[in-house]
């Protein structure tokens, strides 16, 4: 048995980064449905875990920060990116090119580190090929159309041609919600905060995440001397 047991045991009570291998929590949705609201909850609410800033050549939004919304860059700046091999993935969304960077996060996941993703279903797909293991698909869906269309135009942040273009893909998008482990309706915000709480806890304890246990494990498993 470790000789520090109780402080092992918390550990793994609470999810301990340094305890196991990070996960990859993949947030989908429709635009407007909510993910980036929910990421951001989950990111002030939970310290083991961190945005994948991705990069985009799409304009910044009102209120959006370069390096923590995202790192806006350049096409030309994107494609030699893209070149180098610098993104685990990247997709063309409405236009526009999205990609996640690859150093920081495979250096995370080995230390423990949980990432939020905030991409479409052709990010989640390239994701889920190359890093199975680690990889936790959540999708969120809209109430209904009508709501969706209230919550893109109640945003104020894109013009009526964008927001036409957005409602649009919605349809392809939701079809790809079979494509997900978990599927999540967000129509009133806290239960569906309460609900993706839920799903990365349990996730957190999945038996192949938890690296630390090994050793505990065997502990538990070696004769003991006072039986003889
Ligand atoms: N494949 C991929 N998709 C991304 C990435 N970053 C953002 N997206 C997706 O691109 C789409 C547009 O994102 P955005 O312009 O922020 O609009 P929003 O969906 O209304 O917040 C969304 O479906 C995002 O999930 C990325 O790095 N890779
Ligand atoms: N459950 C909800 N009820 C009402 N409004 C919501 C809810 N979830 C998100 N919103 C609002 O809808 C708009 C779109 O949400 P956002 O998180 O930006 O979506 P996405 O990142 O999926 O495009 C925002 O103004 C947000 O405050």
């Amino acid at each position: 048995m470790p000789s520090d047991t109780s402080s092992t045991r918390s550990a793994h009570d609470e999810g301990n980064a340094l305890d196991r291998r990070g996960l990859m929590l993949i947030l989908s949705s429709p635009s407007g449905a909510g993910k980036t609201t929910i990421s951001r909850m989950l990111l002030e609410h939970d310290p083991h875990i961190r945005n994948s800033v991705s990069c985009t050549t799409r304009a910044p939004r009102p209120g959006e920060v370069d390096g923590r919304d995202y790192h806006f860059v350049s096409q030309d700046q994107f494609d030699r990116m893209a070149e180098d091999g610098e993104f685990l993935e990247w997709a063309h969304v409405f236009g526009k090119s999205y990609g996640t960077p690859k150093a920081q996060v495979k250096a995370g996941l080995k230390a423990g580190q949980d990432y939020i993703f905030d991409i479409d279903w052709q990010g989640t797909q390239q994701l889920y090929q190359k890093l199975e293991r680690d990889v936790v698909r959540i999708f969120l869906l809209p109430p209904s159309i009508e709501e969706l269309r209230r919550r893109l135009t109640g945003r104020g942040t894109d013009s009526a041609e964008i927001i036409a273009a957005r409602m649009e893909r919605a349809r392809s998008e939701i079809s790809h919600w079979d494509g997900y482990d978990y599927v999540v309706v967000n129509d009133d915000i806290e239960a569906c905060f309460a609900k993706v709480k839920q799903i990365l806890a349990s996730e957190r304890l999945r038996r192949a995440r938890q690296t630390g246990l090994i050793g505990f494990v065997r502990g538990l498993m070696e004769p003991d001397d006072e039986l003889g």
